[in-house]
């Protein structure tokens, strides 16, 4: 293009032909190379890459003075290569251009984030926080999993009033992630591979599929709380706030006035059509974004214990030793300036969440072309040391002393606060999520400073602290720490007792819940087996529970929530390598059709395993996974080893085909053992025995002990997590109590804990 008079083009490095620095910047910490730069060529520079010219914003004050003083030609955003139609699908506001739909959309979003704050939504994030908290107490090293369990809850009750759909939309969303990531899809990177048809394009293919699923979802999480609302029992929602004051005529996103009834109709479900999408839209954001800080919280506690001492003096002594509510916020400014200090220590979007311009523009004798791709780079930001001194350094003082002028600011009850923080963008795109992100950080980083001393891990063996990286963080759009070992101790027993009480009110609550939206449940299950996507181990930790339970079916339970039948057989099976063992605990009697990771031919006939309650992560699969790489030969190998176990009892019939006498189970002992180099079979109960987990006593069963579970978690050697959740519910005919067993069986697992308790069936 031509430079307008007076201007030049942008400083940045030479760009090769076609490619232009393409091959330069790693898939992983992408945002550390562009920082580098930004070192060498200044604050604004720019880039090709395939034709596209991109260009990097490393000062706060540059992206203020043009993506938000120049807003009306900085607003808009670029095509993502992979998901073309992103600038006009409307299913996606964030991802929309600067069109009528966009502003329609924007508006209604901001009018359910008004309302939400004056109804009682926002007890959920308090609800879950408490349920979390007691979940990471009993399994530090599961962090990861509860911690995308609290955030994809949370925003699955505040977007549907329901926490049951944020199993699935943990999978699409990580899904879209990876769509709309340079580093997620090949086509974002080398653009003209966008042109290939469907049929030769497995990137398209796999996002069909994920789109699929997800708008199946966000249909039936409607029609859910439709029903609801008929009945009178809807919880509250963004979605049940929408139809509440569209049936009152109160809120329409109206595309269009109506003349006659049939219009009108049509004009409200079009109306309904884009609320879905919208709370879709929300509530994906909820869930992928807020789980990073957390992370990042746990990361920075190992690195800095001295700041997690000064944080718990602050909550101990303002709060008499309660755990922090959102109402205490004018009390804590110190972990209000530790949420925002994390956000800004490891930014959560480092490359920050491009806009587009839509006109030439020249800015300090600069020329920016219309068209370009306008990054504003959050990393580079908040790496300023004129704004952030000592920038490296993890410091929340900065907003609390007033010898830190650039951030520091009164009052004390009010700052810090991540209102207007530079980390959630510029100009008329800005983040709308901020007071969902606000109080979600602020409980559990309270909740966790209260409840934990967290430091590195002790080795076992050598006594010395095992290792913690610095910065190592996952390659997508929205940057998480990768998986680092630490110790989450309670500070003492009286909070321990107290993170039980609060987890039993939250978890009461959701039984509640459950059993309304069993059929639901059922129909969205239903879907996951369908859905089959796919998703890398590393990010997705559920993963071989979603993809690997036999067809079978039944194998795994998941959340289907059914308690035990009297009279028919509730047949726990535990299959799980217990530090390169294979444990099998069962009472053999089928059941178990089809393990996580096996080949998917297991067809079990045998009773099923089910458990009243379950967690999340044991979803039912589709049989047909073990095509993971990670997993593949092992899992073959543990379904025939989980078939042969099975065996003791059932009956292996044919390839891999397990089946059982259910009746045959009663009064039966329960078959447990080890296999493999490292343990005898015969001491299988001793071990479980040593790790504080015994067989009921007839005075237990006697005295009805509810509730008290069994938790049996494995965490594969591709850090999955799995768990096997045994509850003792009521007394069964025989006057035994049976224990519902949930068990996301994720071969190729090492049972890492095992929560001491009773069972037995
Ligand atoms: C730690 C959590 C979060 C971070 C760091 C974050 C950050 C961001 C950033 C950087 C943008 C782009 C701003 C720009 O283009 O200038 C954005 C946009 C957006 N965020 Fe968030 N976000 C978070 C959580 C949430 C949540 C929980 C919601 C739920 C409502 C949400 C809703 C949105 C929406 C709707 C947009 C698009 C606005 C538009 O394009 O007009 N975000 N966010």
């Amino acid at each position: 293009k031509r430079l307008p008079a007076g201007s030049r083009p942008l400083p940045g490095p030479t760009n090769l032909p076609l490619i232009g620095r393409v091959h330069d910047v790693p898939e992983k910490g992408s945002w550390l190379k562009f920082y580098e730069w930004s070192k060498v060529y200044g604050p604004v520079y720019q880039t090709k890459m395939f034709g596209v010219t991109h260009v990097w914003i490393s000062s706060e004050k540059i992206a203020h003075d043009l993506l938000s003083r120049r807003a009306n030609i900085y607003s808009d955003r670029p095509q993502i290569p992979n998901l073309p139609d992103n600038r006009t699908s409307g299913d996606y506001l964030a991802l929309l251009g600067r069109n009528d739909t966009w502003k329609r959309q924007r508006k209604l979003c901001n009018h359910l984030m008004h309302t939400s704050a004056l109804a009682s939504l926002h007890d959920y994030p308090t609800l879950e926080r408490n349920r979390f908290l007691y979940l990471l107490s009993q399994s530090p090293e599961d962090y990861i999993e509860y911690i995308e369990q609290f955030t994809s809850r949370t925003i699955s009750r505040l977007s549907w009033g329901s926490a049951h759909p944020a199993q699935i939309l943990r999978h699409t969303t990580f899904g879209l992630l990876e769509t709309i990531s340079p580093s997620g899809a090949l086509p974002n990177v080398i653009s003209f591979l966008r042109h290939l048809p469907l049929a030769l394009s497995p990137w398209q293919k796999k996002e069909k599929a994920r789109h699929d699923l997800e708008d199946k979802q966000f249909r039936s999480n409607i029609g859910f709380v439709r029903r609801m609302m008929d009945v009178g029992r809807a919880e509250p929602s963004f979605i049940r706030t929408f139809l509440e004051e569209q049936q009152g005529g109160g809120v329409s996103s109206s595309k269009k006035s109506s003349a006659s009834d049939t219009d009108e109709e049509k004009a409200k479900e079009a109306d309904v059509d884009e609320a879905m999408h919208v709370v879709g839209l929300m509530a994906i954001a909820g869930a992928l974004t807020i789980g990073s800080p957390i992370q990042s919280y746990i990361l920075a506690m190992c690195h800095y214990p001295e700041w997690q001492a000064r944080l718990q003096e602050e909550i101990d002594t303002k709060l008499a030793g309660r755990c922090p509510m959102w109402e205490d916020r004018e009390k804590l400014p110190l972990l209000r300036a530790v949420v925002k200090e994390v956000i800004r220590w490891r930014p959560p979007v480092p490359t920050g969440i491009p806009h587009a311009i839509e006109k030439d523009d020249v800015y300090d004798g600069y020329f920016i072309p219309a068209g370009a791709t306008i990054h504003a780079l959050e990393w580079a930001i908040t790496r300023d040391e004129s704004t952030y001194p000592s920038a490296e350094t993890f410091n929340p003082s900065r907003f609390l002393l007033p010898s830190y002028p650039s951030t520091y600011r009164e009052p004390l009850t009010l700052y810090p606060n991540l209102s207007g923080f530079s980390q959630f963008g510029f100009g008329r795109r800005t983040c709308q999520g901020v007071p969902i992100v606000e109080q979600d950080l602020f409980l559990t980083m309270g909740g966790m400073a209260w409840a934990f001393t967290i430091t590195k891990k002790t080795d076992p063996l050598t006594g010395s602290e095992l290792p913690v990286h610095w910065n190592d963080y996952t390659p997508l759009l929205i940057a998480k720490p990768c998986r680092f070992p630490f110790d989450a101790h309670p500070r003492d027993e009286g909070k321990l007792k107290k993170m039980r009480e609060m987890y039993d009110e939250a978890v009461e609550g959701e039984e509640m819940e459950r059993s309304e939206s069993r059929e639901e449940r059922e129909r969205t299950e239903g879907w996951m087996v369908e859905g089959k996507v796919r998703q890398k181990e590393e990010e997705i930790p559920w993963q071989s529970a979603v993809e690997g339970v036999g067809a079978g079916g039944p194998g795994v339970f998941g959340r289907s929530g059914v308690t035990g039948v009297a009279g028919v057989s509730v047949a726990p099976v535990v299959n799980v390598d217990v530090r390169g063992t294979v444990v099998s605990v069962g009472n053999g009697e089928g059941g178990g059709g089809g393990q996580a990771g096996t080949q998917g031919q297991d067809q079990g006939q045998g009773p099923q395993p089910q458990g009243p309650r379950q967690e999340e992560k044991s979803v039912v699969g589709n049989g047909e996974a073990g095509e993971d790489e990670n997993h593949e030969t092992k899992s073959t190998s543990t379904s025939s080893r989980t078939s042969s176990r099975l065996g003791s009892r059932g009956h292996e019939s044919g390839s891999g085909s397990v089946t059982g006498t259910p009746s045959a189970s009663w009064g039966s002992e329960p078959s447990l053992s080890f296999r493999g180099s490292s343990a005898e079979s015969s001491d299988c109960e001793e071990r479980l025995e040593a790790l504080g987990i015994h067989r009921q006593t007839e005075e237990e069963v006697e005295e009805g002990v509810k509730r008290r579970r069994v938790r049996i978690k494995a965490v594969s050697n591709a850090s999955s997590t799995i768990e096997a959740l045994m509850v003792p519910t009521t007394p069964s005919e025989k006057g035994v109590v049976q224990l519902g067993v949930g068990v996301g069986v994720g071969v190729d697992g090492v049972v890492d804990e095992i929560v001491p308790g009773a069972w037995r069936w």
